[in-house]
């Protein structure tokens, strides 16, 4: 019996103290949460900066990129939303909400890391809190100018959104635009992820990279860093990630039909095949053209 009081005193006492320091642990928690969102990508993953380390970076961005495209597609196309008469502000609501979340978002700090790229970076405003440059830290200074965002903004509305939603109008033009943000981010921020991935590649290989580099020699910098067997998985990876995740759910034990899928898993790898590596693969070059300056 004394052992039992004793034993539960010691209980209310640790869970008076656990209460006291909760709000503490949920600030540290918050903190550490902020400033890692602030570190590059391969820090914030393992603490390591290595190819494997960056590769496993964008093998989790693969995830981001198919969930975005599934909520996407839960929309049609929605011509009008793309229509810059619309508004009559003389942006489509697509550009008019990408521009106004862009100027929020460099507010609170994002668009500070390298692989976090703006799609309309003229005038966007400063961060509002002290930021931390990690772009400074891991890569050469000049891998802030380094982007695609146009070329992939130009795909994206005119080749892939045809491609894996329904065509038609409901109306719903701001869920629809917000979804297309996310999907835009996604991809975007993979493709930019190059810039460590040529880091990785130069500091490995200096004598390899270099005087393709001094020679300005895009075609050899481009066969230094393909991998063809890479690609080849990342694209069945990205197909089977697309299977999985988007597949129709049943608990109907007699249902026998067909697997119904949310989009088309051959878009995904489509989506790679065309656009997403060779667009990591230019981003990886012209970082690279720019190390030695
Ligand atoms: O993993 C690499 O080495 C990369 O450079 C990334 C990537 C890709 O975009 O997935 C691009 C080029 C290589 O040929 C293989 C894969």
């Amino acid at each position: 019996m004394k052992k039992i009081s004793k034993s539960f005193l010691a209980a209310a006492m640790l869970e008076t103290k656990l209460k006291a320091f909760l709000p503490l642990l949920i600030q540290h928690l918050f903190l550490y949460h902020y400033l890692s969102s602030l570190l590059p990508i391969s820090m914030a993953c393992n603490n390591k900066f290595t190819l494997d380390s960056v590769r496993d970076a964008l093998i989790r961005e693969e995830d981001s990129i198919v969930f975005s495209l599934i909520e996407r597609a839960r929309f049609p196309y929605n011509a009008p939303a793309y229509d810059p008469s619309f508004l009559g502000n003389g942006f489509s609501i697509a550009e008019f909400y990408v521009r106004g979340t862009e100027s929020l978002q460099a507010k609170i700090g994002r668009y500070q890391k390298p692989e976090d790229v703006p799609f309309f970076p003229k005038d966007l405003p400063s961060p509002l809190p002290p930021t931390k440059d990690s772009q400074k830290v891991l890569l050469h200074p000049a891998s802030a100018s380094v982007t695609v965002n146009e070329a992939i903004w130009k795909f994206y509305f005119t080749e892939l959104l045809p491609l894996f939603t329904t065509k038609g109008n409901d109306g719903n033009y701001a869920s629809t635009v917000a979804s297309d943000f996310v999907c835009l981010q996604a991809i975007s921020r993979r493709i930019h992820s190059g810039k460590y991935v040529a880091e990785v590649k130069f500091t490995d290989a200096p004598q390899d990279y270099s005087p393709a580099i001094s020679s300005k020699d895009r075609d050899k910098l481009m066969d230094l860093l393909t991998f063809v067997a890479v690609e080849e998985a990342v694209k069945k990876r990205v197909e089977k990630k697309a299977r999985l995740f988007s597949q129709n759910v049943t608990l109907d034990e007699n249902d026998s039909g067909k697997t119904q899928y949310k989009i088309n898993p051959l878009v995904v790898s489509h989506l790679y095949d065309k656009w997403v590596m060779p667009l990591t693969k230019v981003v990886e070059v012209e970082y690279l053209l720019l190390r030695l300056s």
